[in-house]
This record gives structure tokens, C-alpha cells and sequence, in this order.
């Protein structure tokens, strides 16, 4: 508990305690003060009914007729008053939504904790906990605090109209006389206790559930998405059936969790729906004695009535809200571990040093398992270098780029890296969305000069695409594998990297479009260090250095790494 109430205080922070807070906190007096009048029109309204009961009783026509005008008055008044505050709380929770988006994805997106994350798997979808957690933490916690204060103050107003309503009552029980003040509240209380108690016994393994719910409707949309990112290849291989299976095994998940809910559910709504009626005639059994005594009138019964019905509301509240307390409690579950995994990945050591050149000492590298790849390699890059590694599959080459190009935390030793801008080409290259020339210019923002984007796609090959700049297609699909290298060399050439690391990046084009790719490099990035993996033989004269990496490392397949 203490622990939740840390990651609310924590996620609550910089909106509720920022510069911008005071128009949160504007909005949130009105929302509350707008609670209180709807408190007050109940105040008055109940007053009403026991007039209104009264001059029924006494078949008053001009008294009943002037209070069913006054009832239509504050019931206009209650309609505006009430729908105003559902509009601010709804633009509460938007603000609220919009900043701690902001502030998630920022520290996701900040040094690279999500892909760290996504290497260890440590949190299952984030999608999720970013849109969906973050929606239902903000909207509950502000509806079910604005309710909690207003009908606490409905709690206050109407318990001291049941307490004067109720008298003092003198009953007789065992041959002893027992002297009550304020009885109707007592049965008010120990009626409501009773029922939140029950609930709670009967509804506490529904959290359990819940959370499990959220995850495995996430499983199951992320199963779908994924279908949907590799059509091409699910199609090739006539992946249909496994495929099937795959997704009736997630929604299988979903169905369990379903009908366990379902079950716990039933039996609460057992309780609930009985406990619900019967909190109706309760009040009026229990004011009976006061009624048959001729202590109050029938306006006063119903009035009661009335009175209880608002006490036994407020303090059922705990009743009302259990299933969204429930759901709250496991959204912030997730949200915590989600925040505690960014933390983590952000504590990864600073692998920022820089240098003259790239240069590694007694460097490990291993999987974010632990497993050691390469072992103790020692060796630099002049700056200017071209340099290829090789060795065999699965050693650990690329992973050694990860390393030497600041991504991957996982390893021991020392390295450091040249000064200045570096840069990663991976075998397959990451297109991204929108027009041609927000692809071409990623990551930085759409260069505006046609002319010059122009140029750097004939440069690279892809002058077909000159007149495609500005249209917007499914890239990643449009563009053949070779194409999208070359896309990713046109890329480079507009970036200009000080260190460009080649994983297989040429892997795709013919021999000749290697040698001219490489050929652009040399011409455009004259200085840039180059470093390549890649098992293309023909465009080994590019390169001044060898390095096999089956001779530069030990080798250690089984081994962890301390630490
Ligand atoms: N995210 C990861 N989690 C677990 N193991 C990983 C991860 N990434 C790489 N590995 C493992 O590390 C080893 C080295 O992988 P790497 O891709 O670096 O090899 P490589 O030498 O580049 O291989 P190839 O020449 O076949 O491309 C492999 O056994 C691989 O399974």
C-alpha cells in the first residue's frame, strides 16, 4: 500500500506540483465547488419532500402545486450544475492524461531505456501501460477522488438530518432500558458496515484478476500486430495454421481470465443487487416505531427515508467504487513496475567515454543474459580507419558494434569510443512512416531543399524515386531490400557521421552496388572512420585493416559474466 502510494505521489508530481499546477488546481476548486452545490440542492430537495408529503397528506392543492414549481427550479439548476462538472472534470483529466503521457514516454525514450527494456524483456507491452494505464490511472484517480470528497461532504450534511430526525429513543431490551440518540444513523452505519465488509471478503480476489485481464488482452493485441508487421513472410511461408494456433492460444488466455472474472463477479453480484434493493425499505422498517409513535408525520418518513438513502449512498461508497479501486490498484501495479524497469535501464552505467580514436582494453561483451561472447579483444580504430571484422556466425559481431556504438550496456572491460557523431547501418534498415522525404531525412526533421534530397537519391540509386518525395506510402513495403540499404547509405551521406559502424549493410546488393556504395563514403565522408562486418569478399580492398575476431578473442561460450 505504501508502496502505491509512493508511485501515485511520484506519477502525480510534475502536473499537481509543477509551475503550470495553479490552472490544475483552479480547475479542481471549481469541480469540488460545483460537488458542494450539487450537496446543497440534495439539502434542500430533501427538506422539499417533506413538505411536498405533508400537503399531499393534507390534500393541500395550491401548496402541492407551488412545490412541484419549486421542484422543477432545482431540478433545472441540478442538470446544469451537474453536467458542468462532469465538462471539468473530463478537461481535468485530459490535462492530466496529456502530461504524464509526455512525461512516460519521455523517460522511455531517454538513453535508450526502451530498447534495453525490449532486449530483457522485463515489462510486457508498454503499449499498453503508456496508452491504456496511464488513461485509466489519471480518470480514475481524479473521479474517484472529486466522489469521495463530495460525498463526504453528502455523509456530513445528511447524517446530521437523520441525527434530528431521529430523536432520542428509549428502548427496552434484557429488562434494561437503553437510551439512543441519533438511532437511524446508527442502523445507517452498521447496515453499510455489514455490506462493505461482505464485499470486500466476497470481491478481494477479483484484483488478481483484473491485472491478469489487462495483460492478457495486451498479449493478445500485440499477437495480432505482429501478424499484421510480418504479413509478407507469414504468407510466404503459409504460416496460417501455426499462426491460428498461436493466436487461439493468446485468446485462450483471455477467455480463462474471463470466465474466473465472471465467477468472482457473480458471487459479488449475488451480494450486491440483493443488498441493493433491500437498502430501500430498510429506512423506512427502521423509522416505523417514530411513525406509528406519531413523533413524525408522513413527510417526515419519507424524509427519512430520503436522509438514509443519502447517508447509506455516501457510505456505501466504498461498495460502488470496489470494482474500479480493484481495477486502479492493478493500473498502478503496472504502472510501477513499468516506471521501476525505465529507472533500471537508465541506471546502466554512462557508456559516453570519448577519445582520439575507438580503442578497446580487456573488453567483454555478452548477452543481456550474461552470457560472454567475445572475450578480452583488444584493438582500436585509428581515425579515418576503414576496418573489417569478420568471423563466424554467431560470435558476436554485431553485438560488438551494439557495443562500440553505445548501445548495448552489456559488457566488461573498457572501451572508448572516438569523439563526434557515430553512426549504425544494420542489415535491415529501419524505414519508418510518412512521406519519402521525412524517411530519408530520419531521424532528423524533413529538409525542405527537393533539390538536394534529389541529388542524394540519384547518388545512391534511387533517382527512380525522385518524384516520390512528397508521397506518402508503406515504405518498409514498397522498397526492395537493396533499395532500402541504399536508402540507409543516402541516410548516412546526409547525416555525417565522424564513425559509421556497417552491420551486413551492404548484404543485399550485388557486388559492383557494394563497391559503389562504399565508393560514395570514401568520396562524401572522407574522414569518417568506417568499421563493416559483413561476409562480402568482393569489397574487402576497401578496407586497410582485418580483424578476425576467432583470433583477437577468447572465446568463452558458456561462461557468465560476473555482475
Ligand atoms: N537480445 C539478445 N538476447 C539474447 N541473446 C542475444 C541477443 N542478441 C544476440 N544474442 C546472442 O548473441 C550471440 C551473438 O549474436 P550476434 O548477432 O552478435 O552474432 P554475429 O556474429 O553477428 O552473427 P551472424 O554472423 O550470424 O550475424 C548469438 O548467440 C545470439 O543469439
Amino acid at each position: 500500500m505504501k508502496k502505491k502510494l509512493a508511485t501515485v505521489w511520484q506519477l502525480s508530481q510534475a502536473f499537481w506540483g509543477g509551475k503550470q499546477s495553479w490552472s490544475a488546481w483552479l480547475i479542481l476548486a471549481v469541480i469540488l465547488s460545483l460537488g458542494g452545490s450539487i450537496v446543497w440542492l440534495n439539502v434542500l430537495i430533501n427538506d422539499w419532500s417533506k413538505s411536498f408529503y405533508d400537503a399531499l397528506g393534507e390534500f393541500d392543492g395550491s401548496k402541492v402545486y407551488s412545490l412541484v414549481k419549486e421542484y422543477c427550479v432545482f431540478i433545472l439548476i441540478y442538470i446544469g450544475v451537474f453536467v458542468y462538472q462532469d465538462w471539468f472534470t473530463r478537461l481535468l483529466i485530459i490535462r492530466w492524461r496529456k502530461s504524464l503521457t509526455a512525461q512516460l514516454v519521455d523517460s522511455w525514450l531517454a538513453k535508450q531505456a526502451y530498447y534495453h527494456m525490449s532486449l530483457t524483456g522485463k515489462v510486457d507491452n508498454p503499449d499498453q501501460r503508456i496508452a491504456e494505464d496511464i488513461n485509466f490511472f489519471v480518470d480514475k484517480t481524479i473521479s474517484l477522488l472529486v466522489s469521495f470528497l463530495i460525498t463526504s461532504a453528502q455523509l456530513f450534511s445528511f447524517v446530521w438530518i437523520l441525527w434530528k430526525l431521529s430523536g432520542v429513543q428509549t428502548f427496552t431490551l434484557f429488562g434494561q432500558e437503553w437510551v439512543i440518540k441519533g438511532y437511524l444513523v446508527w442502523v445507517a452505519l452498521l447496515y453499510t458496515l455489514v455490506g462493505s465488509l461482505v464485499t470486500h471478503l466476497i470481491g478481494k480476489k477479483l484484483h488478481g484478476l483484473n491485472y491478469q485481464k489487462q495483460r492478457a488482452e495486451a498479449d493478445f493485441r500485440a499477437a495480432l500486430l505482429r501478424k499484421h508487421d510480418n504479413a509478407e513472410q507469414i504468407a510466404l511461408y503459409q504460416g496460417e495454421s501455426w499462426e491460428k494456433q498461436h493466436l487461439n492460444r493468446a485468446f485462450g488466455a483471455i477467455v480463462q481470465n474471463w470466465r474466473a472474472l465472471m465467477n468472482g463477479e457473480r458471487n459479488l453480484g449475488f451480494f450486491t443487487t440483493g443488498y441493493t434493493r433491500i437498502s430501500l425499505i430498510v429506512p423506512v422498517f427502521a423509522a416505523l416505531p417514530l411513525f406509528m409513535a406519531k413523533t413524525i408525520t408522513l413527510g417526515g418518513l419519507m424524509q427519512v427515508r430520503s436522509a438514509f438513502g443519502q447517508v447509506h449512498g455516501a457510505l456505501s461508497w466504498f461498495i460502488r467504487v470496489y470494482k474500479a479501486l480493484v481495477e486502479l490498484s492493478a493500473s498502478i501495479s503496472r504502472l510501477e513496475q513499468f516506471s521501476q524497469a525505465i529507472a533500471e535501464c537508465q541506471n546502466n552505467r554512462d557508456l559516453s567515454v570519448s577519445g582520439e580514436m575507438t580503442q578497446v582494453d580487456k573488453l567483454t561483451v555478452a548477452t543481456p543474459q550474461g552470457k560472454a561472447l567475445l572475450s578480452d579483444m583488444q584493438f582500436g580504430f585509428p581515425a579515418g580507419s576503414w576496418s573489417k571484422l569478420s568471423g563466424r556466425s554467431g560470435i558476436g559481431k554485431s553485438t560488438l558494434l551494439r557495443t562500440l556504438s553505445g548501445v548495448w550496456p552489456w559488457f566488461e572491460g573498457h572501451w572508448q569510443s572516438q569523439q563526434g557523431k557515430s553512426l549504425l547501418l544494420p542489415q535491415r534498415a529501419y524505414i519508418g512512416q510518412g512521406t519519402l522525404r521525412d524517411v530519408l531525412c530520419y531521424p532528423q526533421p524533413a529538409d525542405p531543399d527537393s533539390e538536394k534530397l534529389v541529388r542524394y537519391l540519384s547518388k545512391t540509386g534511387l533517382g527512380e524515386w525522385s518524384g516520390a518525395l512528397d508521397k506518402r506510402l508503406n515504405w518498409e513495403q514498397v522498397l526492395s531490400g537493396g533499395q532500402k540499404q541504399r536508402l540507409a547509405f543516402a541516410r548516412a551521406l546526409l547525416l555525417k557521421p565522424d564513425i559509421l559502424w556497417l552491420d551486413e549493410a551492404t548484404s543485399n546488393l550485388d557486388a559492383q552496388s557494394a563497391r559503389e556504395m562504399l565508393q560514395l563514403l570514401k568520396t562524401w565522408l572522407p574522414d569518417c572512420t568506417v568499421v563493416a562486418v559483413t561476409h562480402q569478399t568482393e569489397i574487402d580492398e576497401h578496407f586497410g585493416q582485418h580483424l578476425n575476431l576467432d583470433s583477437v578473442a577468447g572465446v568463452s561460450r558458456a561462461e557468465k559474466m560476473s555482475g
